[in-house]
């Protein structure tokens, strides 16, 4: 599969570089970003985190504002981020404008309801297709983590508990805990699933949480003046769902810090140390 690189920029002694390429899963253009540390350019296979952006983002968002370069350079962490949905002229978008649903509101699912299931497959998107890309043309392992923030927090916990075996950590912002329980989930989700409420478990991390074969720990950090912790996000029902399964979750209610870029900068290195250590065990 061919890349195509759109840009290159020296950070921390590493590079962040932007790439277009076909995907085959999404059946459209993508682009992604990644991030490679000095330590790329020595010929060591290091170890990879997949960062997945909330509602409105593309693969830029992240790279631009988390500040994640300076660690990353020195813990030999190489980052891609994806964008978070399908794009380009042959996708369709939300047909009444909406900027939860549709272009930039992916949900790291498999759509299954028309006309949606033709392009929105994120989740196979970057849990397979991305990796075996980026694990084919980057010096990297197979030591793979997963991380990502509000829409995509919760797309981080899915592909874990979906995928045992697959990525060696796990960690979120401010996550979409229970999309089957607040608006922006049911909205997509009955959308993207079908209205058949049964069929949504397999996309909600509280309902996977139950049936989990493998107990990665989870860092979860979360800000108290978030507009949307009420309305949208309630962590409560992953505590509630990790401690009724035993799972081991650490969730960090973070005083005074809202939903933005400002509180994931914040917070970037302790996730990026918690990684790290379970990366190189
Ligand atoms: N429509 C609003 C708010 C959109 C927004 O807050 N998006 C968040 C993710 S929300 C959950 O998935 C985000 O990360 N925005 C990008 C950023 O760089 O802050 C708007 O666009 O104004």
């Amino acid at each position: 599969m061919t890349l195509e690189n759109l840009s290159c920029q020296k950070s921390f002694g590493g590079w962040h570089k932007r790439y277009r390429h076909r995907s085959n899963v999404l059946g459209c253009d993508m682009v992604f970003a990644v991030y490679l540390p000095p330590q790329a350019e020595e010929g060591w296979h290091l170890p990879v985190l997949y960062w997945l952006s909330g509602l409105t983002c593309t693969d830029e968002n992240f790279m631009q504002k988390a500040g994640a370069q300076r660690l990353a350079a020195e813990l030999g962490i190489v980052i891609v981020a994806p964008d978070t949905s399908p794009r380009g002229a042959e996708v369709a978008g939300d047909p009444d404008g909406g900027w939860d649903f549709g272009l930039g509101a992916g949900f790291y699912l498999n759509a299954s309801e028309q006309p949606w299931s033709r392009h929105y497959r994120m989740h196979d998107y970057v849990v397979h297709e991305l990796p075996a890309l980026i694990e084919a043309n980057f010096p990297v392992s197979d030591r793979r983590g997963i991380s990502g923030h509000s829409m995509g927090g919760h797309g981080a916990l899915v592909c874990a508990l979906r995928n045992p075996g697959r990525y060696r950590s796990v960690s979120a912002f401010a996550p979409i805990s229970n999309p089957m329980e607040c608006p922006w989930g049911e909205k997509a989700f009955s959308r993207y699933l079908g209205e058949d409420r049964s069929r949504w478990r397999e996309w909600d991390a509280c309902a996977l949480l139950a049936t989990a074969s493998e107990r990665l720990p989870l860092l979860i950090d979360q800000g108290d003046r978030d507009d949307f912790l009420d309305t949208q996000l309630k962590p409560q029902a992953l505590q509630q769902a990790a401690q009724a399964a035993g799972h081991p979750l650490r969730l960090r209610l973070q005083p005074g810090y809202d939903h933005s870029y400002y509180f994931i900068a914040s917070f970037i290195d302790d996730h990026l140390r918690h990684h790290s250590e379970q990366l190189n065990d």
